[in-house]
């Protein structure tokens, strides 16, 4: 039946309202007649003290339907006024870290370029074996550097995957060195960027504050940025898919996304491939300068209902906003046998045999698509795919750096992004995501979402993990 959104909201306060506007594809729910069974709500509603508010992902106990016809006119009218609200509240913090992480592809495609021309060892192991290269400090130093710049140091808390410690220890002086050099040699590129570099180089305890001063441990309240500078550092290092990845969280909820994806083949195809036979193919017939053959940038504003494409910056070229954005859309495949679900590459990240059997069991018919970090989220949100999951190892604590920018991103398109009990991902306490149920779904839809939810409950219990 159809029902008034703001009984609904009054009926139901256990749905979450987010101030979130989204396209009118969204507005559409399914109903269900399992109990407690999940749901994709999204309606503009006319809401105490007369601000818009939407109701967001939830849990939804009942049978009802609800339809578009519910933005009433009026609603509608107060919905533009609350978009043009939102986009001034964020504009500037979205361009700045649009052209942020526009610079740090660029910094990753030159020292991604210097692992595959020389052999020798460029890979460090952290505490916890985890590789990482000169481009994970470099980035890091160069995005908090920007950030601080732009919006004033007081201003900016940085949650970010580096530390600075292994990198301060004497035998670490080369690497340091060839950090600084790195950060300098971006930076100078800032202007072409739209943005001011230094006007001389960093020195050393420059760099080295940059990188140390994203230590914000997150939290319920007010304003930080996630940042992971190379996620996926091991299709980093082997010459595959990675991803630059940077979100504002605010009072815990991520309200800007922005993933940079240099490897990302607009040819959708191209992804289930190692990216080194995109270079080789490249090679044998070059793009002309004005292609977009590969590498992009994903953006989107929490509220906008909007996610958006933008190609990287080629050679001398400027960025000049917009630069060419396109939005982008999640697919409309709901049916699983046509749909494609993707993973991580490693099985120790996430169970490869798990995903099988929930696959299989929804009716998803094609291979899984392996890709390396948050360039996944990317797929959903660009339609090349339908399904994420990852169920990592019990006792693994999923961080929010992995999955903020991603998620907005995700949604914005019109996607759904949850953990496995159908609960959106909780980035308000602290560096992990806390309380995660079992792993992380994402969807082009509520229906194929839905139909994970069931499978995974069905399966749970006789599953190893
Ligand atoms: N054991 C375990 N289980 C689950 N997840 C883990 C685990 N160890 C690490 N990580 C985090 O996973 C990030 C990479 O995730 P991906 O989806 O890109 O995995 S994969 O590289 O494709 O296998 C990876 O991000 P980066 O470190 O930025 O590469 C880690 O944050
Ligand atoms: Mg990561």
């Amino acid at each position: 039946m159809p029902l008034n959104c703001s009984s609904l909201v009054t009926q139901f306060p256990f749905i979450q309202t987010t101030r979130r506007l989204l396209n009118p594809h969204h507005v559409k729910f399914h109903s269900s007649s399992s109990l407690f069974s999940f749901q994709h709500i999204t309606i503009c509603n006319q809401y105490k003290n007369k601000t818009s508010h939407l109701v967001s992902l939830s849990k939804f106990d009942t049978n009802y339907s609800v339809s578009s016809s519910i933005m009433e006119e009026e609603e509608q009218h107060e919905s533009l006024t609350l978009d043009k609200s939102l986009e001034a509240k964020y504009s500037k913090e979205l361009d700045v870290a649009v052209r942020a992480v526009q610079m740090a592809c660029f910094l990753c495609q030159k020292v991604q370029e210097n692992f595959i021309s020389k052999s020798n060892n460029q890979v460090h192991s952290k505490d916890d074996n985890s590789p990482v290269t000169v481009a994970d400090w470099s980035v890091q130093a160069t995005v908090s550097w920007l950030l601080s710049e732009s919006f004033g140091s007081k201003n900016v808390s940085i949650v970010a995957e580096e530390d600075v410690q292994s990198l301060s220890k004497a035998e670490a002086a080369g690497l340091l060195e060839a950090v600084v050099k790195t950060v300098n040699n971006c930076l100078a590129e800032a202007p072409r960027f739209g943005l001011q570099g230094p006007l001389i180089p960093l020195g050393t305890s420059e760099v080295l504050e940059a990188i140390s001063r994203c230590n914000s441990n997150g939290g319920p309240k007010g304003r930080f940025w996630a940042l992971d500078p190379v996620d996926g550092t091991l299709g980093f290092v082997r010459g595959d898919q990675y991803a630059v990845a940077l979100s504002l969280i605010e009072n815990g909820e991520p309200v800007v996304g922005v993933i940079g994806c240099p490897n990302y083949p607009m040819r959708k195809e191209w992804l289930s491939y190692h990216h080194r036979y995109h270079r080789i193919i490249s090679k044998l017939t070059p793009p002309t300068s004005e292609s977009w053959d590969k590498g992009c940038v994903m953006y989107a504003r929490r509220g906008s209902g909007e996610a958006w494409i933008q190609p990287l910056i080629q050679g001398n070229k400027k960025l000049v906003w917009p630069n060419s954005a396109r939005p982008v859309n999640v697919s409309s495949i709901e049916n699983p046998a046509l749909a494609t679900f993707c993973e991580p590459v490693e099985r120790s990240n996430s169970s490869h045999s798990f995903t099988a059997g929930l696959a299989h069991s929804v009716g998803v018919r094609k291979q899984p698509l392996r890709v390396y970090s948050m360039v996944k989220y990317a797929a959903i949100a660009r339609g090349d795919a339908e399904i994420f999951m990852k169920f990592a190892r019990s006792g693994y604590k999923e961080k929010i750096w992995d999955h903020a920018a991603g998620a907005v991103i995700i949604e914005e398109a019109g996607g759904v992004v949850t953990d496995a009990g159908g609960r959106p991902l909780d980035f308000s306490r602290g560096i992990y995501i806390e309380g995660l149920d079992r792993g992380i779904i994402a969807c082009a839809g509520a229906k194929l979402h839905e139909k994970i939810i069931r499978a995974v409950d069905a399966s749970w219990d006789s599953s190893s993990l």
